[in-house]
C-alpha cells in the first residue's frame, strides 16, 4: 500500500519565487497521477519535495499516511526517473539494472532473476549484455526505468522521462510505462507539459499554473468539465473557442448571451440558467469546443452562429474551418497571473438591482483583478471560431457557413476564470 498526500504545500525559493503555492493533493494506492502544466509552473518542485530533495517552506507531505519531512530521501521507498538520466557506461545493461540490488547486498542469482523479469517487462531482454553506448535512446530510457523499478519502490516519480525521445518512440513508451506500472501496481506520479501524454496515460490529471493547482480529475472530467478557464484553454486540440459574452436575463423565459453581432438564447429550464443569471448585465466567457459545433444549412433555427470562413486548415483526417462570427475571443496566457483571485463585483446583487429596476450601487474593486481585467486589451481579439469539417471540403475562404451549437456542451466561466455552474462534478 503506497499513497502520497500533499497538505497545503508551499515552496518559496530564497529569491522570493513562489514555485508551489498551497497545493493539496491525494494520490491513491496504485494510481497513475500526471502533473501537467507549462514550463516553470512548479511540477518538478512538487516531485522533488516528495522525493525529499527539497524541503517545503510550509505544509506537510505524507507517504502511506505518515509525515515524511524528517525522513531522508533513501528512507522514503521512492524511485525517481528524470529526463536526463545517467547510466554507468562501463557496465552492461544487466549490471546497470541490477546495480541497486547489488548495493543492497542481494545475491547474484535472485538479483539476476529480478533483472530478467523487469527487462522482459520493458522489452529489453535481448540487449542485457550490451553497454549503454550500444543502445538506442528509447532502450537507454527503458534501462533507466528498469534500474529505478528493480528495487520495487512503493512510489515511482517520473519527471518528463520521454522528452528527449522522438514522437514515435514517445507514443510507444507511453503505453509501455502505463502498462508496466499498472501491472506492478506501483503508485506513480508523472510530470509532463504535454497534454496528449497526460490525457492518454493518467488515471487522474492534476493541472498546475504558476504554482497553483487548477484542477484534479480523470482525463474525461478535466476535458469535459474543466474547473477553470485556464484548464479549458490549456486542454484540447484545436483549443477551446473562448468567446466573450454579455448576459441579459429575461426572467422565467430565457437568458440572452450576446456575442456582439450574434446572440444565443439559453432556455430558462437549462440546469445552468440560474447560475448564469447571476451575471445579468456582466461579461462572462463562453467556452465552446470544436466538437460542439456542427455545420448546418443557413436557414436552420435554434442555437446557430452565422459565420464566414476566414481560413481552412487541413489535417488529413479532418479539416478545420476558422469562422469570423463578429465575436470577441479571450486569449488565456499560460504564464500570466493566477486566476484564483477575489471577485471584483457583487454580480448577484447587481443583477437583482437591475431586475428590480434600481440603479446598482457602485462597487469598489475588492482584492486583486480577475482574468478578464488582467488580460486587458492585448488578450482580446476578433474570434476565429474553430469548427471541424470533413477532410478537404468543397468550400473555402470567404464562404458563408452556419454552425449549430450544442448548448449542453457549452462552458461558462466568470471574470476570475472560475467555472460558473457550481456543483458540477
Ligand atoms: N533551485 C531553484 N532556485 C530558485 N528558483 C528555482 C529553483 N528551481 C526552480 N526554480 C523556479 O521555480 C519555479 C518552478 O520550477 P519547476 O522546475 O518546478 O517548474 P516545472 O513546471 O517543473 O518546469 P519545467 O517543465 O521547465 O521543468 C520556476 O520559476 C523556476 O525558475
Amino acid at each position: 500500500m503506497s499513497t502520497v498526500a500533499l497538505k497545503e504545500v508551499t515552496k518559496i525559493w530564497p529569491d522570493g519565487t513562489t514555485a508551489v503555492d498551497n497545493v493539496s493533493l491525494d494520490v491513491q494506492d496504485g494510481e497513475f497521477m500526471v502533473l501537467l502544466g507549462p514550463s516553470g509552473c512548479g511540477k518538478s518542485t512538487v516531485l522533488r519535495m516528495i522525493a525529499g530533495l527539497e524541503d517545503p517552506t510550509r505544509g506537510d507531505i505524507l507517504l502511506n499516511g505518515e509525515p515524511v519531512l524528517e525522513l531522508p530521501p533513501r528512507d522514503r521507498s521512492i524511485a525517481m526517473v528524470f529526463q536526463d538520466f545517467a547510466l554507468y557506461p562501463h557496465m552492461t545493461v544487466s549490471e546497470n539494472i541490477g546495480f541497486p540490488l547489488k548495493l543492497s547486498g542481494i545475491e547474484p542469482a535472485p538479483r539476476q532473476e529480478r533483472v530478467d523479469a523487469i527487462a522482459g517487462a520493458l522489452g529489453i531482454g535481448e540487449v542485457l549484455a550490451r553497454r549503454p553506448s550500444q543502445l538506442s535512446g528509447g532502450q537507454r530510457q527503458r534501462v533507466a526505468m528498469g534500474r529505478a523499478m528493480v528495487r520495487r519502490p512503493g512510489i515511482f516519480l517520473m519527471d518528463e522521462p520521454l522528452s528527449n525521445l522522438d514522437s514515435g518512440l514517445r507514443a510507444e513508451l507511453r503505453a509501455e510505462i502505463t502498462s508496466m506500472t499498472r501491472e506492478l501496481g506501483v503508485t506513480t506520479m508523472y510530470v509532463t507539459h504535454d497534454q496528449a501524454e497526460a490525457l492518454t496515460m493518467a488515471d487522474r490529471v492534476a493541472i498546475m499554473r504558476k504554482g497553483v493547482l487548477q484542477d484534479v480529475g480523470t482525463p474525461t472530467e478535466v476535458y469535459r468539465r474543466p474547473a477553470t478557464l485556464y484548464v479549458a484553454a490549456f486542454l484540447g486540440s484545436p483549443k477551446m473557442n473562448l468567446l466573450e459574452a454579455a448576459v441579459y436575463v429575461h426572467l422565467d423565459r430565457y437568458i440572452a448571451l450576446s456575442f456582439g453581432e450574434q446572440t444565443l438564447y439559453m432556455p430558462w429550464n437549462d440546469p445552468r440558467a440560474r447560475a448564469v443569471a447571476r451575471y445579468h448585465g456582466e461579461r462572462i466567457v463562453v467556452g465552446i469546443r470544436a466538437e460542439a459545433l456542427t455545420p448546418v444549412t443557413p436557414d436552420t433555427q435554434g442555437h446557430v452562429f452565422q459565420g464566414r470562413i476566414r481560413y481552412l486548415e487541413h489535417h488529413g483526417h479532418e479539416s478545420l474551418a476558422y469562422l469570423d462570427i463578429g465575436a470577441t475571443a479571450i486569449v488565456v496566457d499560460e504564464m500570466s497571473g493566477p486566476v484564483t483571485e477575489t471577485r471584483t463585483g457583487g454580480g448577484f446583487r447587481k443583477a437583482l438591482q437591475r431586475l428590480t429596476g434600481q440603479a446598482p450601487e457602485p462597487v469598489a474593486p475588492q482584492g486583486r483583478v480577475g482574468v478578464l481585467s488582467e488580460v486587458g486589451k492585448h488578450h482580446r481579439k476578433p474570434a476565429e471560431l474553430a469548427v471541424r469539417l470533413a477532410p478537404y471540403p468543397a468550400i473555402g475562404s470567404g464562404h458563408p457557413l452556419a454552425v449549430s451549437v450544442r448548448m449542453e456542451a457549452v462552458h461558462f466561466f466568470d471574470e476570475r476564470g472560475d467555472r460558473i455552474d457550481v456543483g458540477w462534478r
